[in-house]
């Protein structure tokens, strides 16, 4: 396990794609070398930039499984949901949306952040991953002129129903990384009355020990 924590050589990303390579199998998912080998190098490049860049402070398994595996953890509800299109909203440092981007190469994803230096980043990952079906929107989400099948999101904000109103303008469902099942069910009835469908699906994440959610969220 400590490897993990090791990023600078050569040596040190081998020892990582190993251990990430295991730490995707504990958790069901089956990733090709490829893959494995984008995921590695995506969280070199967060702890090599994270703290300058302000992105995120997490190193080590912390950042492997509070961020990389919290990201993955919905990707079977997306792939049975079968979506066309996907937008990540205030995408950060690529958490989800770089990491789905890599784990569901053909669903075409759209990374929507409105910080300069965070876009960049995302910029620079799309290009030294070579994501094909990556596209970073520097912008409020509010500008953007684009319809889409899904959105995610992830630490965003607390969801009410303008925010709902506004992102179902642009998307036809919505998945919102959530934590405690107590909070989400108070935004699950604030969303109910104002006429959305709303699903909760619970996370489960090896290693992570705090409660985590997926909320789905239509129009009725
Ligand atoms: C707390 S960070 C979370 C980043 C990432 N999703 C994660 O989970 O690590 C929220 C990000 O959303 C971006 N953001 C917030 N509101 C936004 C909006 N309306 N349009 C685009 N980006 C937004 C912020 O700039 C910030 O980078």
């Amino acid at each position: 396990m400590a490897g993990v924590a090791q990023a600078g050589s050569e040596e040190g990303c081998a020892v990582k794609d190993r251990l990430l390579e295991d730490f995707f199998k504990e958790n069901g998912h089956e990733l090709s070398g490829l893959q494995l080998e984008k995921m590695a190098t995506f969280l070199h490049n967060i702890e090599i930039f994270g703290t300058s860049l302000g992105l995120i402070e997490a190193r080590g398994q912390q950042l492997i499984v509070d961020h990389l595996l919290d990201s993955m953890a919905p990707v079977r509800i997306l792939e049975e949901i079968s979506l066309a299109s996907l937008c990540d909203v205030g995408s950060g440092a690529g958490f989800p949306g770089i990491v789905l981007a890599i784990a569901l190469p053909n669903l075409p994803i759209v990374l929507a952040e409105r910080m300069q230096k965070r876009s960049r980043f995302l910029a620079m990952m799309q290009q030294k991953l070579q994501l094909d079906n990556v596209e970073v929107y520097h912008g409020d989400i509010k500008h953007i002129d684009r319809h889409f099948d899904g959105m995610t999101f992830r630490a965003l904000e607390q969801m009410t129903c303008d925010l709902a109103k506004l992102l179902l303008s642009k998307s036809d469902r919505l998945f919102a990384y959530k934590g405690r099942a107590v909070s989400v069910q108070a935004e699950v009835a604030q969303l109910a009355r104002c006429g959305y469908r709303c699903e909760v699906e619970p996370l489960a994440i090896v290693g992570q020990e705090k409660e985590r959610h997926l909320l789905m969220i239509r129009k009725t």
